[in-house]
């Protein structure tokens, strides 16, 4: 494959067989996502976007085809592996915030450092200074429940990047707000994606991101095609 991608998918699939029969839920999906590039992804309900999301950060093995995360191939990579390169090199925003209910804004902003053994001074730095970016130092002891869905979703957004990662998922990170705090967090996973030259991956109905998209994509019943061009690089 080329270094050139930040990430990479070939003929991606992922069948589901429940009670309800057999769903395929992404369909021989072929996608690149470049350095610095903000992907959305739109689809109905049901069309496939947490499953394509969830495919291409490893947090779900495809049936069919292969992801690369730069020029490491995540899917057939060890367990192990594959969770130190998913705690390294990805964020993931999610919906319903994701918070851990009893723990402060920065305990939850902390984990991932925990997780990822960064010694205690650097972790306290790192955390204050992103929940600064996201504009809640006033609100860093607080836990889930004291605050706003607006102020919960922007700790998930710290938590997402204090690690530093490659690549950001966001799936419908404003699907539970109202239209202001919705306004708010867009524009911020836009500011922050770009001020630190991250790629991510959004699924979102939300005009205001799909304006700020180099790329747009549309899912339907699992299959994925470009809405436009005119991003900063051209498919492949
Ligand atoms: N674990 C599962 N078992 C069986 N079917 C599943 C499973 N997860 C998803 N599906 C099916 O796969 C299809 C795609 O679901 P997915 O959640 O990816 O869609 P979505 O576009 O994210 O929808 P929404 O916008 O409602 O979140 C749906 O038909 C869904 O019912």
């Amino acid at each position: 494959m080329s270094s050139a991608a930040a990430l990479r998918a070939r003929g991606i699939g992922r069948v589901f067989t429940s009670a309800g029969g057999v769903v395929h839920a992404c369909n021989a999906v072929d996608f690149d996502l470049f350095p610095a590039e903000l992907v959305v992804v739109r689809g109905p309900s049901g069309a496939g976007k947490t499953t394509l999301l969830n495919l291409l950060a490893g947090l779900d093995t495809p049936t069919a085809g292969e992801v690369w995360i730069g020029d490491r191939k995540i899917t057939d990579m060890a367990e192990n592996m594959a969770v130190e390169m998913r705690r390294s090199l990805i964020g993931y925003v999610f919906q319903s915030f994701g918070l851990l209910p009893m723990l402060s804004a920065t305990e939850n902003v902390e984990v991932p450092l925990r997780l990822l053994r960064v010694n205690p001074s650097e972790r306290t730095v790192r955390v204050a200074e992103m929940l600064a970016r996201v504009g809640l130092s006033e609100h860093a002891e607080q836990r889930p429940a004291e605050l706003s869905g607006g102020q919960q979703q922007r700790v998930g957004i710290a938590r997402a990047l204090v690690n530093r990662p490659r690549v950001l998922f966001a799936d419908e990170p404003t699907g539970q707000l109202d239209s202001a705090s919705a306004s708010t967090i867009m524009n911020l996973i836009g500011t922050l994606v770009r001020a630190d030259g991250i790629s991510a991956v959004i699924a979102t109905h939300d005009p205001l991101l799909v304006a700020r998209a180099d790329r747009v994509f549309d899912i339907h019943d699992g299959r994925l095609s470009e809405h436009r061009r005119g991003g900063r690089h051209a498919v492949q």
